[in-house]
């Protein structure tokens, strides 16, 4: 990355989310933090859990007390859908740094930190995920695997996902969680697509059935959220809950609320067909330069 950057302003250390020594020497003299250093990978977290916990929960509160002691302005913190309503210890893990993120943001003055977070779908094409598996499935000759034909993910290029944490960024308050609206595909769908742009129309498929931990839709805005969120066009906005730590406040005392009986998910959006896949396809890099016969894997 040095190299390939070659750029003076930029600085780089060793260290590791889960050695709060070392998080405190990179936050010196730092205005602004984007805390995406996590364990993310579903199956894995499920044979590890306790290592998703200390990277992605306690590697989350060393990064926010680090960048509360150096007075940073702005911390902004990566989630996933797989934190709302979680069943895996990935997801598991991730709800609880939204939850320590939330909690560290609520003693705050805003004229000092600000710590936010953002939440989103798969990113298309990152590294490890099934786009390049697929796209490598078809160049290997074999069959491409499917768990199950039904399930449906959120996708999200990687300039949305850009966008969605400069947009919380810029306009986040203590607490805020954003979420980008986003369309969603089955992964039959999407295996269609992926064989039409790098025309191999009759390539075979196969079931092989659902992995560790996975389910078959996901949500990125809880029914509970979504009685709170505020609609800012093409994002959400979930405001943390505002009540102090007064303990009466807290656990004696309801708050007037509409509960709704749906939440924001991956089988409730837009539905892209094969056509409209394709075209998000397109708009990947990656995917371009494999459909031309470039062989090279996904940068990010
Ligand atoms: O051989 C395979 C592998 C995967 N899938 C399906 O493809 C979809 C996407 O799988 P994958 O790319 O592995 O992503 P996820 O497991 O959904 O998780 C990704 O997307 C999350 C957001 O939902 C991020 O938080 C995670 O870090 C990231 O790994 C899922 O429905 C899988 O069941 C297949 O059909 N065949």
């Amino acid at each position: 990355m040095r190299k390939h950057f070659d750029n003076g302003k930029l600085k780089f250390y060793l260290g590791d989310v889960r050695d709060r020594h070392s998080v405190e020497r990179a936050m010196r003299g730092v205005d602004y933090c984007f805390h995406a250093a996590a364990l993310k990978q579903v199956p894995s977290c499920e044979f590890h859990p306790m290592e998703a916990v200390r990277t992605n929960v306690l590697g989350t509160e060393n990064v926010l007390e680090a960048a509360i002691s150096a007075r940073l302005k702005r911390v902004v913190c990566l989630s996933t859908d797989k934190a709302v309503y979680p069943i895996n210890a990935m997801g598991i893990s991730k709800a609880m740094m939204e939850k320590v993120m939330v909690a560290a943001s609520r003693n705050l003055d805003a004229t000092r930190t600000i710590i936010c977070g953002t939440r989103y779908g798969n990113v298309m094409a990152s590294r490890g995920s099934v786009i390049p598996l697929f796209v490598e499935q078809i160049r290997a000759g074999l069959p491409i695997t499917l768990t199950d034909p039904t399930m449906t993910r959120f996708m999200m290029t990687l300039e949305d996902a850009v966008e969605l944490v400069l947009y919380a960024f810029e306009n986040g308050n203590n607490g805020d969680i954003f979420v980008q609206k986003a369309p969603a595909a089955t992964v039959e769908v999407l295996a269609h697509a992926v064989k039409q742009v790098l025309g191999k129309h009759e390539h075979p498929v196969i079931e092989i059935g659902t992995r560790h931990g996975e389910k078959l839709f996901e949500a990125l805005l809880s029914r509970e959220e979504l009685a709170t969120a505020i609609d800012e066009g093409g994002y959400f906005r979930i405001p943390a809950d505002g009540r102090d730590l007064n303990y009466s406040k807290f656990v004696e005392q309801g708050e007037k609320r509409l509960n709704r009986t749906e939440d924001y998910n991956s089988h409730n959006t837009e539905r892209l067909d094969v056509e409209g896949m394709k075209a998000l396809l397109l708009k990947v890099e990656y995917v371009r330069r494999a459909a031309s016969g470039d062989t090279a894997g996904p940068e990010n």
